[in-house]
Order: C-alpha cells, then structure tokens, then sequence
C-alpha cells in the first residue's frame, strides 16, 4: 500500500484537483497544467498558467498554506521579543521593562497608540501553550491536526503524551520541519477518518465504523488513498535523496551524509509513531520510512518562507511618519528611548514556512514574471504573488527560487537543492556569455576551445 501513497499523480488527477482549486480560491484566471520540457528536452513538471490578462502590480494569486509552523529558534526569540516589544508598548519607558517585569508596574501610555491595538492572541484550548492569532486561526488548526499534536493537558485519547514531547523536543532540538512533517501526517490521518466514516455512511452503516479493529484494511487503505491526493498532487522526491550534496560535505562521504538524514527521519519518525500509536496502526502506510521521507521531501522541493511582520513595527513606523511638529515631539520623546533599548529586536518578525498547494505548482525563471510579496494589508500567513510585469493569457507565471541580483554561477549553486538546471532565457544568454568568455580567454593562452 505505502507503494501507492509514493506514487506521483496521473495528469488526470492534478487538473482535477486544481481545477477545484483555482475555482474556488480568492483569485480567478489560473489553471494548473502540465509545463512541458524545456530547450534541452527536460520535462518541467506542472506549472501555473494564466488564463486571462494580468498588470504589474495585480495579486496574481493569494492562498492560505495546508500546513505552516512558525520556527522554533523564531517562536523562542520572538517569544522574548514580543514580550519585550508589549512591556515597552505598556510601560513608555525603557527603565521599566525586563524579563521580569512585573504586571504591578504602572504602565504610563505611549503616543497615539489607540489606532495600533496589539493583536489579541488566542491560546490553544488543549492548554499546550500554543499561540494563534485568531479564535478562527485556532479552530482551524485544533480540527486540521493539532486534535492530534497537542502536548498540554487537555489532549485527546489518541497520543501518548510522553513520546508526543519527546517527538517535539527533538524536532526542536534536530529539524523543525519534522513539526511541519507532523502535521501532515496527523491531518491526513483525520482526513482518512472522515472519508472512512463517509464511505460507512454511504454504505448504510450509520457511522457505525470499529476502525481500530481494522488496521490496513482495503476500507481504509482507500481513505487514506483518498486523503492523500493534497500530496500526491505536490512535486516530491524523498529528502535523503533529493538534497543536493552541501560544498562542505567530501563526496566520498555522501553515503555517510545521507545515512544520516535517513537516520535522523527514522528517529523522528519512530517517536511520531509512539506518539500516534492508534493512527499509527490504523494506517501504516503512512507512517512508513520512505513516505515520512518524500514529506520532508515535499517541503525541501516547494516550501515557502512566511513572514509576518511585527505589528509593533507599525506602530514605530507610524510615530516616525507623523509630520513635524509638537505632536510627533512628544511621541518620539516617548518612543526613541523605547527604540533605542530594543535595539533590533524592536522589529522581529514571525517567521516560519508554509506549503501552499497552488503556489508549489509555479516553476522557477530567473527573470520571474511575479514575486511573493506581502503588502501592508497582508498580515497573516497567506501566501501572495503579485505580477512584476504585464502577464498575457496563456503565460506561464513564473516566480524566483533564488536570489536574482546574483550571477549565473552562484544562482546555479543555489538552485542545485532543487534539482534542475535553469534553461530560462537569461540563463541561456549568461551561458553564451560565459562559454565565449571561456573561448576568448583559451584562444587568447593558445589552447584550442573546448
Ligand atoms: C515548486 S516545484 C514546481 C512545480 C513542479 N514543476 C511540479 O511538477 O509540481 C519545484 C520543482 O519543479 C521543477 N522546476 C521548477 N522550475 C523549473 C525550471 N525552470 N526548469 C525545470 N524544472 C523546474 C523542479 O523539478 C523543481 O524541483
């Protein structure tokens, strides 16, 4: 069966799905659709096509991730951070906040902050400690897999609390995006569930459904089957194979480097297993070896950084734009001391990373025709294209996995973890460049060209 979940998807089954998709989302004028190959005969997979015009500037494309975690080493500093940034919001004066500042203190307010209420943050209700930045945001994610993932006390009777904190402190303390890995495999598991319970439903059972005494059976291998097409569908290889060989790593120790991925999943994946015993039986498939790795594949090949800038950065902003004059005295006399104690904490963001499906699906360009890019008024975790330049009808959108400004060798380098060689006009042009350079120089030392 496990066979089946590593299988990538027929042609068929990701128009379908993002057919779906694309007519349901906040944008309209997309469609997935085979990319075709490039000037070499290399296929390029799937990619997002326009189906209508587009101006620079326009959301081409706005979406909210399957699944995202703030990191942990960001979710430790902006922890302190932010704590930092409300005490210096709540107390005005630099002398007066500290780790240990005590609510007793009198917070003196700070110029005009009534337009910039600090977001209400929602704690999970399963009491892990776990902050949302919305009720809604919450509920969603408690329903999505956290029902399964939750440490704190209020858990459900499927985890084994003890593995489950010690699944997180080594994601913590080895690869955060074991976290995210987690969070698929919880919410395909409750996917599963449900398709199950609609298949008995259909079926005229009355949800009547025992599927603990039916591990791996031809029901729920097909719920699973079913549950799994929101992967299926995204462009995976499994991660101990698919990482690039880092330049510090002497390739006669390659096998050792990618032993030691393996291992290191494998350990992950065991404590998930003990954390999620009764998931666990009732779909080994998915808590096998190699698809735990095409996960963690999925999220090396297409993931998004996420950045949500600090709201008490706005704040800042706003007091050093207000026009010159008594007003704006005061305030600065207030904030600068508060900023000059932050230091350059007083603007972290929350940062993290997200997979989006639609957004897995744009293909690379070094001369990209959108960029993710977030404006002011995008302050969650969604993920925003907007055009760079005029896209037409039947365009391909293309957006960049690399820094640009860079040259074609260093671009090349950074997109080795990915891959594929770039054959985007611009590359082929620089390669021209370079290989006449090369030839100039040759000619020029009296050795023939290659
Ligand atoms: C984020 S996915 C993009 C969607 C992917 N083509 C698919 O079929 O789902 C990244 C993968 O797409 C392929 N890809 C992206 N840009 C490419 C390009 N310019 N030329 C060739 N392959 C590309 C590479 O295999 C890369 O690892």
């Amino acid at each position: 069966m496990y066979d089946s979940l590593l299988v990538d998807s027929s042609k068929e089954e990701f128009e379908e799905y993002f057919h779906q998709l694309t007519s349901t989302g906040e944008c309209f004028g997309l469609r997935v659709a085979d990319a075709g190959v490039d000037d070499r005969g290399c296929e390029r997979g799937k990619g997002l096509f326009a189906t209508r015009d587009f101006n620079p500037g326009d959301v081409v494309l706005i979406e909210p991730p399957l699944v995202a975690a703030q990191h942990t080493s960001n979710k430790q500093h902006a922890a302190v951070c932010s704590m930092w940034q409300t005490q210096a919001l709540e107390a005005g004066s630099p002398e007066s906040f500290s780790p240990g500042f005590s609510a007793s203190t009198t917070p003196a307010s700070v110029p005009p902050s009534e337009g910039f209420p600090m977001p209400e943050t929602v704690k999970c209700s399963g009491g892990c400690g776990e902050l949302y930045c919305s009720s809604s945001c919450a509920q969603a994610a408690w329903s999505a897999h956290h029902c399964l993932l939750c440490d704190g006390p209020r858990q459900g009777e499927d985890q084994n609390l003890s593995a489950l904190h010690e699944f997180k402190s080594h994601a913590d303390s080895t690869n955060d995006i074991f976290h995210v890995a987690a969070q698929v495999v919880a919410s395909t598991a409750l996917l599963a569930d449900k398709e199950r319970v609609a298949v008995e439903d259909e079926g005229g059972s009355g949800g009547q459904w025992w599927w603990w005494e039916l591990p791996g059976d031809p029901k729920s291998d097909a719920a699973l089957l079913k549950a799994w097409t929101r992967y299926r569908v995204g462009w995976k290889r499994i991660w101990w194979e698919c990482v690039a060989l880092p330049d510090d790593v002497d390739p006669e120790d390659e096998p050792v480097f990618r032993g030691q991925m393996q291992s290191l999943a494998q350990r992950s994946l065991e404590l998930l297993s003990a954390a999620l015993p009764q998931c666990a039986e009732r779909y080994p498939a998915l808590f096998s070896l190699d698809v735990y790795g095409s996960i963690i594949g999925l999220f090396e090949l297409n993931n998004l950084a996420l950045v949500v800038a600090s709201p008490v950065e706005d704040y800042f902003i706003h007091i050093s734009d207000l026009p010159s004059g008594p007003d704006k005295d005061a305030a600065d006399a207030v904030t600068q001391p508060l900023l000059d104690a932050l230091d350059t904490d007083y603007d972290i963001p929350c940062e993290g990373t997200g997979y989006y499906a639609i957004q897995a699906c744009v293909n690379h360009s070094c001369g990209p025709n959108t960029h993710a890019f977030k404006r002011d008024q995008d302050v969650d975790g969604r993920a925003v294209l907007l055009a760079k330049t005029a896209i037409a009808a039947g365009e391909e959108i293309t957006i960049s996995y690399v820094n640009e400004e860079e040259g074609l060798k260093a671009r090349r380098a950074a997109l080795a973890d990915y891959g594929f060689l770039c054959r985007c006009e611009r590359c082929i042009s620089d390669d021209l460049k370079r290989k006449a350079k090369q030839a100039k120089l040759k000619k020029k030392s009296g050795k023939k060209p290659a």
